[in-house]
């Protein structure tokens, strides 16, 4: 009864109205996969060649989003919780080296995937300074918010994930790293509160841009191009 006349937040919204789309990018056949067991490691592999190639583009991303934060948001706090997400990217970028050799994959030789260009392209499209903050930190959150629920998901009670592969989702799904979504979605949804229909459209059709380009990536998984 408690939670009645709570206000349903403007990310609620949106994630009630594209739930279909959000279910396709946080519960995809490739991590489907990897939770029951069933995952092919050469799937894996690829994604994890791919994901390193995102990730370097992924760190100017949050660096320009710090940038707009610095400049734009009303909260100090803000950039706290950014400089947060950069540091847990220097922490990653060795991560993915380091799992790269575990498994055998040549990172320097790796050929990103027409995918993995155009998602990197909207990135770089969402560094412009014309870009508004409110649209940028929202595009941050669904990016982070898809890895963490996917990941999650393959720790959840009932999953089979390999041993060698929990590392992988505990890196996006543990609770930490959960808690840093959350708080992601709150300032989005601060922000989102003070702003103009156009930029709330603006920041809409930027959620359902990444959720589609999340999917796609997912499939490069397959490995049929
Ligand atoms: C394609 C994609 N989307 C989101 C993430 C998660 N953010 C940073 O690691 C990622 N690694 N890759």
């Amino acid at each position: 009864m408690e939670e009645c006349n709570k206000e349903i937040s403007m990310i609620q919204k949106w994630l009630n109205q594209h739930n279909e789309l959000y279910t396709s990018a946080t519960r995809h056949p490739f991590t489907l996969s990897i939770r029951d067991g069933s995952v092919d490691l050469s799937a894996f592999k690829r994604w994890l060649g791919q994901d390193y190639i995102f990730v370097r583009a992924f760190v100017p991303f949050v660096a320009s989003l710090l940038l707009k934060a610095w400049k734009e948001s009303d909260e100090d706090s803000d950039i706290e919780v950014i400089l947060g997400g950069i540091a847990a990217l220097n922490d990653e970028v060795s991560w993915f080296k380091s799992e790269a050799s575990k498994w055998s994959v040549s990172l320097s030789t790796t050929v990103p995937q027409k995918t993995n260009l155009e998602y990197c392209r909207f990135l770089e499209s969402l560094m412009s300074p014309e870009v508004d903050y409110t649209v940028a930190v929202t595009a941050f959150w669904a990016i982070e918010a898809v890895y963490q629920e996917s990941y999650a998901h393959c720790l959840s009670d009932g999953s089979k994930t390999p041993e060698e592969l929990k590392e992988t989702c505990q890196r996006w799904g543990n609770d930490g790293f959960g808690q840093y979504c959350h708080t992601l979605q709150n300032i989005a949804n601060r922000r989102l509160e003070k702003s103009s229909e156009d930029i709330i459209s603006k920041a809409e059709a930027t959620v359902i841009r990444v959720l589609e380009y999340e999917v796609e990536f997912w499939n490069m998984s397959r490995g049929e191009t």
